[in-house]
């Protein structure tokens, strides 16, 4: 099967935010290898880009023969380039046959200015040979108007797709100016330093493995959505962190969790039992969370059987506190219910954060874990590491574990269990 090889030409960000470390961090958490060309050395943070060094010539040409000579190259991205690098990459396209997928990066979000009129006038030779085009509003103006003002519509002979990115993007060609399609987007409160570079890069990545344009889009904006809500915080703001949440990964988290709780002798378990859930990112229903078919339950050698197959839909009890957790925290995917007991909450209190609810305060006609949760995470101004309730009328006492991922939820449980082993 051929490899899947995808070339990032660009600059290099020192802070890994932007520039071909978060292209290759990119690809490479979506299964594709990154093969990197370095066209500038860019000293920046999430302050201010500091300066600007472009690679020779001569040695941009040396790293494009080295990757050539010795890898199949099926899609090449490019971030910021100079003019030697868009001569050489329209030099080799004329030799090779990939896809290009351009992010015309004119200026970062720092303001700082990648290309004058004299570079921008070569990147329309760049345009016309690529596949995609990526730019955020601004630039697909400042490209529309270079354009019409120096008349160049004349040097465009083929109609590349461009994505004009936002929160919604929207999809269109070169020259037909019409909207193709919309795709929707989910704002996350944060500005976060490199996504236009994430989504170009999972793009091309999606495209690199014989994904079709409108479905590598699709599962780019996953990545990109997955790398604002994971962001790295710094000093003076965040940086992407390029990540994927699909069932897939899901799926995988959850079996490991299980795995890990099987090395342990978990006796937290409630009456009613356990389950364990985890979700895709920003659930809509309980259909994108996958829990076990059955329970985690006690045997009667003390110790205790996991009962059924790990499936989506499979928990709405579990699902509905995920899916109210994430109105407060949209990192948190997962939770796992365990049996409460009086002497562990305070037990707990110094290495974990805890709220809870009255089942007493209940109004009617609500769901109690979507009431409860909310009421929980309102009173602890955001998503706790544990929510517990004393139970009532029929109802058992439980404690609910939260976490980013079913791994990081077991790994408390596990603490947990020895917290209440010693007490
Ligand atoms: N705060 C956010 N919440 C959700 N999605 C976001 C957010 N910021 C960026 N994105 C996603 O990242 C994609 C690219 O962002 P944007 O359009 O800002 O590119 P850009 O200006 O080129 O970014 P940069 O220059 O920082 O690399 C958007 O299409 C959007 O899906
Ligand atoms: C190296 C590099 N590439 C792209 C961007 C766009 O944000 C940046 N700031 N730095």
């Amino acid at each position: 099967m051929k490899k899947h090889n995808i070339l990032i030409i660009g600059g290099y960000d020192p802070t890994g935010g932007a520039g071909v470390i978060a292209d290759a961090k990119t690809a490479k958490i979506l299964g594709v290898n990154p093969l990197t060309i370095t066209t500038s050395i860019i000293p920046q943070n999430n302050r201010a880009v500091y300066d600007k060094m472009d690679i020779p010539k001569k040695i941009i040409e040396e790293q494009l023969e080295a990757i050539f000579e010795d890898f199949d190259v099926s899609v090449v991205k490019t971030g910021v380039l100079n003019k030697d690098a868009i001569d050489l990459i329209l030099k080799y396209k004329r030799h090779y046959d990939f896809k290009i997928v351009c992010d015309p990066v004119l200026k970062s979000t720092t303001n700082y200015k990648f290309v004058d009129e004299d570079l921008l006038r070569r990147y329309i030779d760049l345009f016309n040979e690529s596949y995609l085009i990526t730019p955020n509003e601004e630039e697909f103006n400042t490209i529309i108007n270079f354009i019409e003002k120096n008349n160049l519509w004349g040097n465009i002979d083929k109609n590349p797709y461009i994505l004009i990115t936002g929160i919604d993007d929207k999809l269109t060609t070169l020259k037909d100016k019409g909207i193709i399609e919309t795709i929707k987007g989910k704002k996350i409160d944060k500005e976060v330093h490199g996504t236009g570079c994430v989504f170009s890069s999972a793009i091309a990545s999606f495209l690199c493995k014989g994904e079709g344009l409108r479905e590598a889009i699709k599962k780019g904006k996953d990545v990109v959505l997955a790398s604002v809500i994971y962001a790295t915080k710094t000093k003076y703001n965040y940086n992407s962190n390029p990540t994927y949440i699909n069932k897939e990964k899901v799926i995988k988290n959850l079996s490991y969790a299980l795995y890990l709780l099987k090395k342990i002798e978990f006796s937290l378990i409630p009456e009613v039992g356990s389950n364990i859930a985890e979700s895709l990112l920003l659930p809509n229903s309980f259909k994108d969370v996958a829990a076990l078919t059955g329970r985690i339950i006690k045997n009667k050698l003390g110790g205790f059987y996991i009962v059924g197959d790990v499936e989506f839909g499979a928990s709405e009890h579990i699902a509905k506190i995920i899916l109210t957790a994430k109105n407060y925290n949209p990192q948190i995917r997962a939770c796992m219910n365990i049996r409460y007991e009086e002497d562990l909450i305070d037990a707990l209190s110094e290495k974990f954060s805890i709220s809870s609810f009255d089942r007493k305060l209940e109004p009617p006609n609500v769901s109690t874990m979507e009431w409860g949760t909310k009421y929980a995470c309102e009173k602890f101004g955001g998503v706790p590491d544990i929510i517990y309730d004393k139970g009532g009328d029929g109802k058992e006492p439980m404690i609910r574990v939260l976490g980013v991922n079913t791994i990081e939820v077991v790994k408390k449980v596990v603490e947990i269990q020895k917290i209440y082993d010693h007490i």
